[in-house]
């Protein structure tokens, strides 16, 4: 019977019509990533091979012959940069980058600007790895007294958002992220794709690892072991129910895309391996 199911439901994804495209990719290296620190809100730019990976990305797509039509990016220098390189490596500077909160990296909370091998000493590589990659563990939330607060909350870019800056995030699990999201995709960017628009989102690990569990249907239990290598376009074919009708595909060099994942897996070690 289990054997049935399984041949039925194989056989109804190989049946289904890819009628939709979608890229979502985290942007590249940011600047933190050296100094291994959560960086979630904070405004760091991309890292000189952050630059690299995106534009590299950009002529991955220019070379497999792709037009995009809209740029989805979140409120963060390193999500925009990372579409601009894109573009400029596509020629198709003047596609339209749209803007928005609800693409911006999961809040960290009180976590924002720690090192995380140093919280792998002081707590365990098997806390850190729940803090980063749970599907509804919240962090303690950001407060006035945190070095970073500030800088955050009275940054012009958040007077302009869809709701107040009391109400934006202080603290967000990846379930948070989700619910913070699925509006916007379902209200804005669903309607691009469905009008036949080529969109590509330039989101963060976290951000993507939200749409992705969404659209893929991952489970909680395995969105655990679900990490993005930086500035790897991540190719999604959807039928007209927006329903997957075969595995994302990361796209580019197969053993480099893996050594990437291991890397960001490896930041919330004691010591680094690569
Ligand atoms: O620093 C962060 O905000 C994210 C990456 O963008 O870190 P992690 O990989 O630990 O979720």
């Amino acid at each position: 019977m289990m054997f049935f199911t399984f041949v039925a439901a194989a056989a109804r994804q190989s049946f289904r019509m890819s009628k939709y495209k979608v890229f979502v990719m985290r942007h590249g290296e940011g600047a933190w990533t050296k100094e291994n620190r959560f960086c979630s809100w904070v405004d760091q730019r991309l890292s000189e091979d952050g630059v690299k990976e995106a534009l590299a990305c950009g002529h991955l797509l220019k070379e497999a012959g792709y037009h995009l039509d809209v740029v989805f990016t979140s409120l963060l220098s390193r999500s925009i940069h990372t579409a601009w390189l894109l573009l400029e490596a596509m020629e198709q500077e003047w596609v339209p980058v749209v803007r928005t909160w609800r693409l911006n990296e999961r809040h960290y909370g009180a976590l924002i600007g720690l090192n995380r091998a140093e919280m792998a000493l002081n707590h365990g590589e098997e806390q850190v790895k729940q803090w980063r990659r749970s599907y509804d563990l919240t962090l303690p939330p950001i407060d006035e007294s945190h070095p970073y607060f500030l800088e955050i909350y009275n940054d012009r870019r958040y007077s302009t958002c869809d709701v107040s800056k009391e109400d934006l995030p202080k603290s967000e699990s990846l379930k948070d992220v989700l619910e913070r999201l699925q509006p916007y995709w379902d209200g804005t960017i669903v309607p691009e794709i469905k009008r036949g628009k080529l969109v590509l989102i330039s989101g963060h690990g976290n951000s993507c690892r939200a749409l992705l569990k969404h659209l893929e249907g991952i489970s909680d239990a395995d969105i655990v072991n679900v990490t993005l290598p930086t500035g790897t376009p991540i190719l999604i074919e959807l039928d007209e129910n927006f329903r997957p009708t075969k595995p994302m595909q990361l796209l580019g060099d197969q053993e480099a895309i893996q050594a990437a994942i291991r890397k960001v897996e490896d930041q919330g070690k004691v010591k680094q391996t690569t």
